[in-house]
């Protein structure tokens, strides 16, 4: 266990793993617990709370060796300029625009987030809520268009290819390949659903800026039938000019995000044909996943072994990918998305969805179940 990474100080007992972790992580005690990480410490102590609540006063009383957030924490030199004792962070997350990575670099602080975890999970919901919009699908084949063909929108097209629909694929940072086969204008132009997987990135952060790519500009290339949906993050998609471009046009748009979440206008959400308090990848395997991933770059990082897995946290799945094809009239029992578009409008008071009840709806979401695949 290399001495450095536990941080001693006058006031705390030597040899204690002190963990700060959002009390929304599944399975937490599961993972981190004095059992699995005994070899670190001889105490391991974990403290948690509402990831919104993790500041940096919070941090300073408590002087934690390891922070574990999920995306509602910004993890940045506002949270850890006058921190010393953090030395490792983990997102049990596939996005991490909530993460400083190159601060966190420079102050030598290791970092780990939940790539792919619920790859899944998200690609399930995105046909869950064309099917239900549009269940001609099942037979009449759609061109999808997918923006962003790293872990989930790949494996989205997978889906796609398993349904026989043709796949527009658009990823300027992955090398051409039979999904990526399309430039930006030809899937905005020539799909009838457009599905975006991307992170969201600034001009600063990268040469094809995700922030506000789509714009009115880009729903203007669309044919006003395309069904756009946005499982990413909601900043990707300039929700002033999506409001524009749905009055005009009657679009159907399914958001899982928004960009100005946890608020939601309900002028927003009135205009959605389904609205989802972001939860495109909450179902039991998606965020146990995330657990696991983060928990075995814990263990590299403390040179422990890993003796903690999911499968013994997951109960028998009754949900195949391959029962539902046969039988698509079953969707609602593998996902009614409608329960919880009704669930996030049933929460607007006062003309807006409020932060504290778009949080709550996610805290207490019942995880879905994952539809199990045989290998693609
Ligand atoms: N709604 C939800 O519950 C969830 C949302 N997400 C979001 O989905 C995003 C994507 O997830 P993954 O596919 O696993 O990430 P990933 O990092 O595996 O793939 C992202 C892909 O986007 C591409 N990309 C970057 N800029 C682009 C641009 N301007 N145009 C087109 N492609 C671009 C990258 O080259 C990469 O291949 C995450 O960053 C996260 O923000 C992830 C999990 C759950
Ligand atoms: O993994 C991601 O990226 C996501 O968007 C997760 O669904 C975020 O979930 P929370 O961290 O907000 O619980």
């Amino acid at each position: 266990m290399p001495d450095t990474f536990l941080n001693h100080t006058p006031t705390k007992k030597a040899h204690t793993l002190t963990i700060v972790a959002d009390s929304n992580i599944a399975s937490l005690s599961d993972f981190f617990n004095a059992h699995n990480l005994a070899g670190a410490a001889e105490t391991v102590e974990i403290i948690t709370c509402a990831g919104r609540e993790i500041t940096a006063d919070f941090l300073a009383n408590i002087q934690p060796d390891v922070l574990l957030v999920r995306s509602v924490t910004p993890v940045n030199e506002t949270l850890l300029a006058d921190n010393n004792s953090v030395r490792f962070v983990g997102s049990a997350t596939i996005g991490t625009d909530h993460i400083d990575q190159a601060y966190l670099k420079a102050r030598g602080i290791a970092f780990a987030n939940a790539a792919g975890c619920s790859k899944h999970s998200v690609a399930q919901y995105v046909l869950t809520a064309a099917f239900t919009l549009r269940p001609e699908y099942w037979h009449d084949a759609p061109t999808l268009g997918i923006i962003g063909l790293g872990n989930i929108g790949s494996t989205l097209a997978l889906y796609a290819k398993d349904l026989g629909w043709q796949v527009l694929g658009y990823d300027p940072l992955l090398p051409v390949s039979d999904v990526n086969n399309s430039t930006l204008d030809e899937v905005l132009q020539s799909s009838s659903i457009i599905s975006l997987h991307v992170p969201l990135t600034s001009a600063q952060q990268s040469d094809y800026p995700t922030e506000h790519l789509i714009d009115a500009e880009a729903l203007a290339k669309m044919h006003k039938d395309t069904l756009l949906i946005n499982s990413a993050r909601g900043a990707v998609i300039a929700e002033a000019d999506l409001l524009a471009d749905i009055a005009k046009t009657e679009r159907q748009v399914v958001l899982d995000v928004f960009e100005h979440e946890p608020t939601i206008a309900a002028q927003t959400s009135d205009a959605l044909s389904i609205a989802t308090m972001h939860i495109a990848g909450y179902t039991l395997e998606g965020k146990l996943r995330g657990t696991q991933m983060i928990y075995d770059a814990l263990c590299q990082t403390l040179g422990l072994p890993i003796v903690q897995r999911i499968e013994p946290l997951l109960p028998a799945n009754p949900y195949h990918w391959a029962a539902l094809k046969d039988a698509p009239q079953l969707l609602p029992e593998f996902y009614d998305i409608m329960q919880d578009d009704a669930a996030l409008r049933a929460v607007v008071t006062e003309g807006q969805v409020q932060g504290k009840d778009f949080d709550g709806l996610r805290r207490n979401y019942p995880l879905r179940r994952e539809w199990a695949f045989a290998a693609f």
